[in-house]
């Protein structure tokens, strides 16, 4: 491909990127893998060059654009050789029109980026939603140890504060390692694995994963339980609760078992264990303000409506969650948004309508105090932003 055909190849996939946010269709990254799968003569640089093109036009705008063409004009701006691409002929771009629109740069759409200020958010702590997000991963202790997977890991450094963590060069590719096949290591974020060690869980407990999604954290809770207990990971998706039984198998993960919930009849399917769980974990489905640096199109799809029904799944989710754990035993919330429409009120409000219960100080070795929980960001962390609190009942 000529260097103009790979932006007009960009300026088509932006296309299809900003109609699947409008209409709820596939992430940015699937589309761009759809696409080329179509056109197998596109070499791996054309692929790299173009989804670079691709991701540097949705970082660049913070509401979604009316074309793939305005977007890659506004990127055309910087730097000016992309513009002489336009009219070159060939597969390239058609010639800029007369008063052709170009699309406004920005972070993030203007009510999400004042709910965001708002939330005591400075605007380079929302700039910094937007880098490019670095390769971690957390050692698995039932498989291997930090020293060992480190020094097989080329360019694998500590994290500090996360004896597990370990944080390698971006373009690592490790999704086949060796050490990976052998269950040593999962991918996952260090704000992913400090958060998960806010629920406390240890060896023996009786652990409720309640949105356990395909068991990221599953995975973590089993390691910090010494594989020892009984670990219940319960999500509404088959699809996504069903791979989390090859990835324990591979971790070596004996203790989970999964349950399927029925969307809005969570409490029947976990009626067993009313009152008896030690820990409940609600990693709940949000928003995802806090993964930007991965899915940067994800904030064209938010509107006010999505985040209302959002926050009240999430409220839902809190109170099934309460009716799970034992006296005496604790609630872990986690979003990876920053909203505090999300993290702190969710927390005022189930503080409100539950008596009996608190909010413990958390102390976790990355993020700083928000609400009645902890934050983590970007800018302030180097990972993924997150609200996490922790709920104890008396
Ligand atoms: C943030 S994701 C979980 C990520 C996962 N814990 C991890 O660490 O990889 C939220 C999950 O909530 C699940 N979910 C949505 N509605 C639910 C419901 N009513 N009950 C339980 N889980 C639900 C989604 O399917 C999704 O997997």
């Amino acid at each position: 491909m000529t260097p103009a055909a790979r932006t007009q190849a960009a300026i088509e996939l932006l296309d299809a990127v900003i109609v699947a946010a409008r209409d709820g269709g596939a992430a940015a990254d699937t589309i761009i893998a759809r696409y080329f799968a179509q056109r197998r003569y596109a070499g791996s640089k054309d692929r790299r060059a173009v989804r670079a093109l691709v991701y540097d036009a949705i970082r660049l705008l913070g509401e979604r654009p009316q074309s793939g063409r305005a977007a890659m004009l506004a990127l055309a701006r910087d730097p000016p050789e992309l513009m002489a691409h336009f009219g070159a002929g060939g597969h390239a771009p058609e010639a800029v029109a007369d008063g052709e629109p170009v699309a406004e740069t920005g972070v993030a759409p203007q009510w999400l980026t004042e709910r965001l200020i708002a939330a005591g958010l400075t605007i380079s702590d929302l700039q910094a939603l937007l880098d490019r997000a670095p390769l971690d991963i957390r050692v698995n202790p039932l498989r291997s140890d930090a020293d060992s997977v480190r020094s097989a890991l080329e360019g694998a450094g500590p994290i500090a504060g996360l004896p597990m963590a370990l944080r390698l060069p971006v373009d690592s590719q490790i999704e086949r390692h060796p050490l990976w096949n052998d269950g040593a290591f999962e991918v996952q974020d260090a704000g992913s694995q400090a958060v998960s060690l806010a629920a406390g869980a240890a060896p023996g407990m009786t652990v409720v994963d309640l949105c356990a999604g395909g068991g990221g954290k599953t995975l973590a809770l089993a390691a910090l339980m010494a594989n020892q207990g009984r670990l219940i990971a319960c999500d509404a998706d088959r699809g996504r609760l069903s791979r989390l039984t090859p990835r324990a198998e591979r971790a070596g993960v004996t203790i989970a078992e999964t349950r399927l919930l029925n969307p809005g009849r969570e409490a029947e399917a976990l009626e067993d264990l009313t009152g008896r769980a030690d820990i409940v974990l609600v990693d709940a489905p949000c928003s995802g303000t806090g993964t930007w640096r991965r899915n940067p199109e994800a904030r064209w799809r938010l509107t006010s409506q999505r985040l209302e029904t959002l926050t009240r799944l999430q409220a839902r989710l809190l109170d099934v969650a309460a009716s799970l754990i034992r006296p005496g035993g604790s609630l872990t919330y986690i979003v990876c948004s920053l909203l505090d429409a999300e993290g702190g009120d969710q927390i005022e409000r189930f503080l409100a309508d539950h008596s009996g219960w608190h909010a413990e100080t958390l102390a976790l070795p990355l993020g700083t105090r928000h609400a009645d929980g902890m934050r983590l960001t970007p800018a302030h962390d180097g990972t993924d932003g997150f609200f996490v609190a922790k709920l104890h009942c008396t």
